[in-house]
């Protein structure tokens, strides 16, 4: 679904990335690891748009996105969050979740208000079902009239989170997703992904996290992959623990 071909990203006479190529199998969860520096951020950022690769090629479901830009990314069903979370404060938690699928139109002003009510009517009430929907999947049904701004950050990750999948997208980026999450969150957010059946890659520093929610790891070492396959095959590997140990 996802694949990634001998991608290489350098800076100045750092190589960040170094024909690095994986796949990831529709509805599969991929973990990026590594050290500090190994590549993880970059790589995000390639797989996202927002970094164009010095060489290679990366396609979804098929389509080869290298040239395009983040926003038809999106368009595509690309949805990224980031390290630092990304909502609107001053939106309920609800609020947040609908913004996320407004862009799918509706627009069109008072001709089109009044041509297209009934239409109208009933994406309204599906959008509300959908958010409904994806506030009890990520845990936030309770919160859905408090303003984001309000809460505490982790909750603010599954909210952001829940703005990702709102318009369910075909492949979800993740980055360090566990940050900031309690306990308690982040066996809930395990959940959450356990339960998508969208294709996802993820980077995350928390190994006991990322052993349990993915399918499969790809470890980055100095921009190089040196390992990938099932998170059992990737704990018992040499090469991964002497990178890790030094
Ligand atoms: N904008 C940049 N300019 C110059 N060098 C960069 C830039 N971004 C990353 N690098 C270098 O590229 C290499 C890979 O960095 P990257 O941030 O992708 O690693 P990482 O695995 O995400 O690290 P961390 O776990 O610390 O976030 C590092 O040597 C880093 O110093």
């Amino acid at each position: 679904m996802l694949r990634v071909m001998d991608v290489s990203v350098a800076f100045g006479g750092v190589r960040a990335l170094d024909g690095v190529s994986f796949e990831v199998p529709e509805g599969q969860v991929c973990g990026v690891i590594g050290p500090n520096g190994a590549g993880k951020t970059t790589l995000f950022d390639v797989v996202s748009g927002l970094r164009r690769p010095g060489a290679g090629r990366i396609s979804v479901a098929g389509a080869d996105l290298t040239g395009t830009s983040a926003v038809r990314r999106a368009r595509l069903g690309v949805r990224r969050t980031f390290q630092r979370t990304q909502v609107f404060g001053r939106l309920t938690v609800a609020e947040n979740v609908l913004a996320a699928l407004d862009w799918h139109g509706g627009g069109g002003g008072l001709a089109a208000d009044l041509v297209g009510w009934p239409a109208r009517r009933r994406l309204e009430r599906e959008r509300g079902e959908r958010v409904a929907e994806v506030l009890e999947l990520c845990g936030l049904s309770g919160l859905r009239d408090v303003h984001a701004a309000a809460l505490p950050v982790g909750r603010r990750r599954l909210v952001e989170l829940a703005r990702a999948l709102a318009d369910r997208p075909r492949l979800l980026l993740l980055d360090e997703p566990t940050s900031g999450l309690d306990a308690e969150q982040t066996a809930r957010l395990r959940e959450v992904v356990a339960a998508l059946d969208t294709t996802v890659l993820l980077v995350e520093h928390d190994m006991g996290f990322v052993m349990r929610a993915c399918d499969r790891l790809v470890v980055l070492d100095l921009g190089r992959v040196i390992a990938s396959g099932t998170p059992d095959e990737v704990r018992g590997d040499p090469v991964v623990r002497a990178a890790y140990l030094g």
